[in-house]
């Protein structure tokens, strides 16, 4: 099948390597030319035939938004969009409803395998009606991995995306399990050997998986992970699937500790741990360390 890629980063240029070598002919954009097989996205929908397939793997927001309203006045009736980026959910009607007007069909698909996918396959999570989904399935069945699996039509537009926002919901979570007990265990002195615990539970175990794998590799590099600093940040899943949690009312306090849990990792200093040592002063006398004092670390202080 021939398709047009728009955005050839880390995910859509590997993306597009991965659907080249499965003998599908990919036409990509990107701004950077020195990756671009085109100068322009009209030149792009210029050298497909129609019906055309479009994926777009640009970054959420702005650069999704701009490029759907581009795309609306290039494309034809009977073309589809399919955007494979981190989009907002509710986006995703905006998007369908935007391109409709013109007769032009659209599909979210949330992807996740990061840049292990173009070896690995990734794995594909969409969102539309039935027959745009068939339409696209020979480029979704090249993009999952060899082995089968790794792809749900889970629903009607926006079902794609919302999805993968759930999944890396789930992954903060499970990463933030994983460093906290990396912590713990360096914290104790009884576990001499912290990256071969993590590593022998890589078999046989109930926590055994890829991001079990991934920290085992990031430990063989760095065993105490010295390089770098703890700070993480977030580029907007968690915070959306935290929203969604509290649209439905469901607790989602895992989720929720993990992504605060990033912010808590931005901070040199706690405004509110401040208030907490201020008033356990001003109530009890407690002792407080200033802002040139070592704290004192001892058990429950
Ligand atoms: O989709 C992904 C993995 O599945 C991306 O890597 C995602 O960007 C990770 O989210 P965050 O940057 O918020 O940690």
């Amino acid at each position: 099948m021939k398709l047009g890629m728009v955005g050839l980063g880390k995910m859509g240029g590997n993306m597009a390597a991965r659907l080249r070598d499965k003998g599908h002919e990919v036409v990509g954009y990107d701004f950077d030319p020195q990756v671009s097989d085109v100068g322009s996205l009209a030149e792009l929908v210029g050298r497909l035939e129609a019906p055309r397939t479009v994926w777009l793997m640009v970054p959420a927001g702005e650069p999704t938004d701009s490029a759907v309203e581009e795309l609306g006045g290039l494309l034809d009736a009977g073309d589809l969009v399919i955007d494979g980026g981190n989009s907002h959910y509710v986006k995703d009607r905006e998007h369908a409803d935007a391109l409709k007007d013109k007769g032009v069909h659209y599909v979210d698909a949330g992807v996740s395998g990061g840049v292990w996918g173009r070896e690995n396959g990734y794995g594909i999570m969409v969102g539309g009606a039935a027959e745009d989904v068939a339409r696209a399935r020979p480029v979704f069945d090249a993009l999952t991995p060899d082995e089968g699996g790794g792809f749900v039509h889970a629903g009607g537009v926006g079902a794609g995306h919302f999805v993968k926002m759930v999944h890396n919901g789930i992954e903060y979570g499970m990463m933030q399990a994983f460093a906290e007990g990396f912590e713990l265990m360096q914290a104790s002195d009884i576990v001499d050997d912290v990256p071969g615990t993590f590593d022998s539970w890589r078999e046989g175990t109930v926590v055994r998986s890829w991001l079990l794998d991934l920290l085992v590799r990031a430990l063989e590099e760095d065993p105490e992970l010295e390089g770098l600093r703890g700070y993480a940040q977030d580029s907007g899943e968690g915070r959306w699937t935290v929203q969604a949690a509290v649209d439905h009312a469901v607790p989602a306090p895992a989720i929720t500790a993990a992504l605060y849990a990033r912010f808590a990792s931005r901070q040199e200093d706690s405004p509110a741990m401040k208030v907490i040592a201020a008033l356990r002063n001003q109530f009890g006398g407690h002792a407080v360390a200033t802002a040139t004092d070592d704290p004192v670390r001892t058990p429950r202080s």
